[in-house]
């Protein structure tokens, strides 16, 4: 039986006769083949990245498993057609803590029509993605108050966030406490989720990595996104201290992916080394719980080393 993925914190949602994923509970996630050739071109993306010989099998782990396409009926009243057939990143998870994290610091492919272009250039001002090379598309913190209780802002809320809605967010999606207006986040969870040799910054350091070599795709628009279990974490803080929290990273929404041309994805690059940055603050931050001393070597973008103790 076919629903709206319960926890899908952007994009296109299959509601109120719109066209969006769908998820089976089985482990896939059905993504509709969106207009204007969108959708082709992920399906080319995902065809292409799954059987090119250059793409690292650990690279391709933060991807989801592509299982080619099916025609389904759609969540609108279009009637069938084909949707893109994807692991689901959330499977197994009863209480998933999410951010879809757009990364780059433009969105717009080189070569878009004029009225696309018009369509990104705002949001990306409108929002931290010029200032920062990357913004928060949404998210939802799962509620210690209960399993099924999640802090999630609105669409409208998340498109204004700039530079330090970011910084607050950011800390949010790793305190112990649900965010409130009045309280500054505890962070008590950073060192579980973004810190460790298996936490969200040893694993977009990984990406950093393929990301200064590839130049087989340019991404606009992607996402990174990041997803973990408070219970999972809290245990890998607590006393079962240096258990991995089992953070996934993973990239999603590859309808704007163009060819890499043998030139780097600067724009990607950018905005993950910004992110990146912005992680180590936060596992830096003096008022951090849960701080740990690991050494994360962070090659910035002018090549300078610098050991962060954390
Ligand atoms: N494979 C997946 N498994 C589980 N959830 C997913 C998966 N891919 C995407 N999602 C969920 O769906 C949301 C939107 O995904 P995606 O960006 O691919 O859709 P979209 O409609 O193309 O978005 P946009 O409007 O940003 O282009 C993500 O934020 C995430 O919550
Ligand atoms: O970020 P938001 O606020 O969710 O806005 C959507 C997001 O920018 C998508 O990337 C975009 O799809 P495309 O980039 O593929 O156009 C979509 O356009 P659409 O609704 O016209 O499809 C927007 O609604």
């Amino acid at each position: 039986m076919l629903k709206p993925p319960e926890h899908q914190v952007a994009g296109h949602r299959a509601q109120d006769g719109q066209l969006g994923p769908l998820v089976d509970g089985c482990g896939i996630f059905y993504k509709p083949l969106q207009g204007d050739g969108r959708g082709d071109a992920e399906v080319a993306f995902y065809t292409s990245l799954f059987s090119h010989p250059a793409v690292p099998p650990h690279i391709l782990s933060f991807f989801p498993g592509f299982h080619g396409t099916l025609v389904l009926p759609a969540s609108d009243a279009s009637g069938p057609r084909p949707h893109l057939a994807l692991d689901d990143l959330l499977a197994g998870l009863r209480s998933p803590s999410l951010i879809d994290l757009k990364i780059g610091g433009r969105t717009w492919p080189p070569d878009c029509p004029e009225d696309y272009f018009q369509k990104c250039i705002v949001k990306d001002r409108e929002s931290s993605s010029v200032a920062l090379g990357f913004r928060v598309s949404g998210v939802q913190i799962q509620d210690p108050a209960g399993a099924d209780a999640f802090w999630r802002p609105s669409r409208a809320a998340v498109r204004r966030y700039m530079v330090k809605d970011v910084r607050r967010v950011l800390r949010q999606f790793v305190s112990a406490d649900p965010p409130s207006p009045d309280q500054k986040p505890d962070c008590a969870l950073a060192s579980a989720v973004y810190g460790g040799p298996d936490g969200v910054l040893a694993q977009l350091m990984e990406l950093k990595a393929w990301f200064e070599e590839q130049t087989l795709f340019h991404f606009y628009s992607a996402s990174v996104l990041l997803v973990y279990e408070k219970d999972a974490a809290v245990a890998a803080a607590g006393q079962q201290a240096g258990k991995p929290s089992g953070v996934r990273v993973k990239l999603v929404d590859f309808a704007h992916v163009m060819d890499g041309q043998g030139v780097i994805d600067h724009n990607f690059l950018g905005g993950l080394c910004s992110l990146i940055k912005f992680m180590s603050d936060v596992l830096n931050d003096p008022e951090a719980g849960g701080r740990e001393s690991i050494k994360v070597q962070l090659s910035c973008e002018d090549g300078s080393l610098e050991n962060l103790g954390i």
